[in-house]
């Protein structure tokens, strides 16, 4: 990855997650910038990962190579406003993070500048992350690499020749850490519910939820065959999934991420 400053405009949860995932594969903190509004967000992130932090966006578009740019959507405008004035005859690599904002948008704000739209998730911060990327107008070759060697040290990569599809990862990746972390805690209140203490509850769900994600990645079998191999016959598996199945959890399920990719699209405009 050269030695380009890499610089997080927004030190949110998410942009957190790249920076210590990014920091434990071996980026050094030199070469990360970030700034946000808060300055109790940035000294906490000052003092734990040793980065450069600033409450001026504007010095993020000065000093940087590549800008990640990651506050909410709704405020994109505005921020790209701010640093869109920084950018003189330079032409940073622009990567978003942002959900539902298009390369379109931001390049309407931005000017003619490269833009690669991304969706990253959450367990980027223990190098666990998935994220989905779009090359925008004007993307070279060597800008592809940068992304892909940003978000690849933080987890798997996955580039998409529709920016459309960039919604339904949202749907599937981006949000989808929280769907299973409900889970977890569904199941964690239900075995406190059956008589475990909460300690051992948590403890259960949280083993059992990453041996099976370990088991589902590592086997060749697909996930409706491991459900089967758990699944004995007039057992206690088909009893609680037959309550799953008949409250109509597949619908559900799609009834969600079809929620979450809409949301995504109406972001957009
Ligand atoms: N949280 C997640 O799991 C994921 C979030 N995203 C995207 O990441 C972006 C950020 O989301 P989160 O990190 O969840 O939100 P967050 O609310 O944790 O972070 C946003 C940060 O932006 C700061 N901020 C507000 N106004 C600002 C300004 N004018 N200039 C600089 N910083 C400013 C806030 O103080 C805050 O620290 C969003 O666009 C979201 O769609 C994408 C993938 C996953
Ligand atoms: O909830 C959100 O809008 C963001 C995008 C994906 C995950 N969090």
């Amino acid at each position: 990855m050269a030695q380009q400053v890499i610089g997080f405009v927004g030190a949110g949860n998410m942009a957190a997650s790249l920076v210590g995932g990014m920091i434990a594969k071996g980026i050094r903190p030199a070469r990360i910038w970030m700034s946000d509004v808060s300055e109790q967000r940035l000294t906490d992130l000052a003092r734990q990962h040793r980065v450069h932090v600033t409450a001026r966006n504007e010095e993020i578009a000065e000093r940087c190579d590549v800008l990640v740019l990651a506050v909410k959507p709704q405020l994109m405008a505005e921020v790209c406003a701010g640093l869109k004035a920084q950018f003189g005859d330079r032409t940073p690599l622009i990567i978003s993070i942002a959900a539902g904002v298009t390369v379109d948008n931001l390049r309407s704000w931005l000017g003619d500048v490269p833009v690669i739209r991304t969706m990253p998730n959450t367990p980027a911060l223990v190098q666990a992350g998935a994220t989905g990327l779009y090359a925008g107008a004007g993307v070279t070759e060597e800008h592809r690499q940068l992304a892909s060697q940003i978000m690849a040290s933080v987890g798997l990569t996955f580039w998409f020749e529709q920016e459309s599809e960039l919604d339904a990862v949202t749907a599937v990746s981006g949000s989808g850490p929280a769907y299973f972390f409900l889970l977890m805690e569904a199941m964690i209140e239900a075995g406190e519910q059956l008589g475990l203490s909460s300690h051992t509850a948590r403890q259960l769900v949280l083993q059992t939820a990453w041996g099976a994600a370990q088991l589902a990645i590592t086997s060749e079998q697909a996930p409706a065959a491991l459900r089967e191999q758990v699944t004995s016959p007039g057992g206690t598996t088909a009893a609680a999934l037959d309550v799953f199945e008949k409250a109509g959890l597949r619908k559900l399920v799609d009834d969600a991420l079809t929620a979450a990719r809409d949301r995504a699209r109406e972001l957009a405009k």
